[in-house]
């Protein structure tokens, strides 16, 4: 298993190890022990499935009172997931970091809890798989628009399809710290 660190502190690219033989390939797709060498101890509660076409963005969004850290990966197609520093305080708030997950190179990214999350759809198709470390809080819910010029992702999709609800996100900087991270003790 290989770790790569990012330009945003925290957030790991993950290169699990995959065996293959004239059967296909396996790899172990989460063990606990091992990623919690790497800073990745918490406990995932929740895994979420979602199945996009080419064009497709899904974000930016993120928990206020109950933040998620998440392990993502894209099963099939090719996605450019896409993580925003909204920590109060951190020295990288509002820095973006992106990279491309893919079934072709297995890649995984880990982002703490604290960071808007998105996505986009690089292929016809992709399934994206990740991991949770709480639940899923419909209340809790908040969002940045994904074309944000404050943040300025450069994102591979111009005109991407998105959902009503993402369309009407505001920006980050219409928002107050406690709306943006305010983990409950
Ligand atoms: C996230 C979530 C959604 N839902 C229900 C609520 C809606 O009826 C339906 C679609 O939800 P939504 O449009 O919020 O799905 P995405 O746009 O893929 O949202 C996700 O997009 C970005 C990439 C994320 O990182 C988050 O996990 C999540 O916000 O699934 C659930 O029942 N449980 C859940 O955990």
């Amino acid at each position: 298993m290989n770790i790569i660190t990012t330009s945003i502190e925290g957030i790991l690219v993950i290169e699990p190890k995959v065996f293959k033989d004239n059967r296909g390939f396996f790899m172990e797709t989460y063990q606990q022990h091992r990623y919690s060498e790497f800073g990745i101890n918490h406990t995932f509660v929740q895994d979420n499935l979602s199945f996009s076409a080419r064009g497709t963005l899904r974000g930016l969004h993120f928990q206020v009172t109950r933040p998620q850290a998440k392990l993502v990966q894209a099963i099939t197609g090719e996605i450019f997931d896409v993580a925003v520093d909204i920590r109060p305080g951190s020295p990288t708030f509002g820095k973006w970091t992106g990279i491309h997950l893919s079934e072709q190179n297995k890649r995984q990214l880990f982002i703490p809890e604290g960071f808007a999350h998105g996505f986009c759809v690089l292929s016809e198709i992709a399934h994206f798989l990740y991991k949770c470390s709480d639940v899923y809080q419909p209340d809790d819910e908040g969002g940045i628009l994904w074309s944000d010029p404050d943040i300025g992702i450069d994102w591979p999709v111009k005109n991407p399809v998105i959902s009503d609800k993402d369309r009407k996100y505001p920006h980050l900087s219409d928002l107050l710290p406690e709306q943006l991270f305010s983990p409950e003790d």
